[in-house]
């Protein structure tokens, strides 16, 4: 199985993204959210798949399911890689999203967001009022439980849960975790945090990192440098 590092092009116009594209030389695997997507429109992304980068398009799409299957039409015929959808919106919702995807016959992966790496243990029960006889870890390899009955190929997650959606839901069922700092950076609003080289030998397929590449002082040398600890080539 392919593993990869996802750059999350986390940027407030189109402008900036191309500027920082620059400094690449290689083919990657990028994530366009909505950030940079409502600033900007579509046409960023054809832009960038143009460019022959693999794309995520990463919109987290969370509605009725009416919604979702005809949003998630327009969204295929970009021609992605890879989308998202937030598990909570339920079963009838990723299915029917899925079989969109089944019937035009592309070649994307769908994907459920669990729960977002920026949440607690703690927000979960206070905020979230998840009763308190289960903790994030279940909570999390329950919804990756919805997502696979629904079709979805993978969840979004933290490394940390990987372990054991691998053990019960199978290795082909693909993990793509956010939440990846290098053991000096600052945390920022995230909370479940591993390194690239934790995330590897925890068994992630793909990790997501924004900030400690699109920070760095040396973007490029953060990429490489991130890529060898987690690929560990
Ligand atoms: O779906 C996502 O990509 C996502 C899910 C999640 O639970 N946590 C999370 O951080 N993300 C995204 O991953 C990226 C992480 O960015 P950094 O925290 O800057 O590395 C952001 O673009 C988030 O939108």
């Amino acid at each position: 199985m392919a593993k990869d590092v996802i750059i999350a092009l986390d940027f407030d116009s189109s402008e900036k993204t191309l500027k920082f594209l620059e400094n690449f030389n290689e083919k990657m695997y990028l994530k366009i959210g909505m950030e940079l997507l409502y600033k900007e429109g579509l046409d960023v992304v054809r832009e960038i798949k143009k460019m022959g980068h693999k794309i995520f398009l990463d919109l987290k799409l969370h509605d009725i399911p009416n919604t979702v299957a005809h949003a998630t039409k327009s969204l295929i015929s970009l021609d992605v890689d890879m989308i998202n959808f937030h598990i909570a919106g339920g079963y009838q919702m990723l299915a029917q999203a899925v079989d969109v995807i089944k019937e035009s016959n592309v070649d994307v992966i769908p994907i459920g967001v669990t729960i977002l790496t920026s949440m607690t243990e703690e927000q979960i029960h206070n905020e979230l009022q998840i009763r308190e006889d289960i903790n994030l870890n279940e909570l999390v390899l329950d919804y990756a439980k919805l997502g696979k009955k629904s079709g979805l190929k993978g969840v979004v997650c933290s490394a940390l849960e990987v372990p054991e959606i691998k053990k019960q839901l199978g290795d082909e069922f693909l993990t793509v975790t956010p939440g990846i700092r290098l053991a000096e950076d600052s945390k920022d609003d995230q909370k479940r945090v591993v390194t690239p080289s934790d995330a590897r030998e925890l068994g992630s397929d793909y990790i997501v990192v924004g900030r400690s590449i699109t920070k760095s002082e040396d973007p490029v040398a953060s990429y490489h440098k991130i890529k060898k600890m987690f690929l560990g080539e």
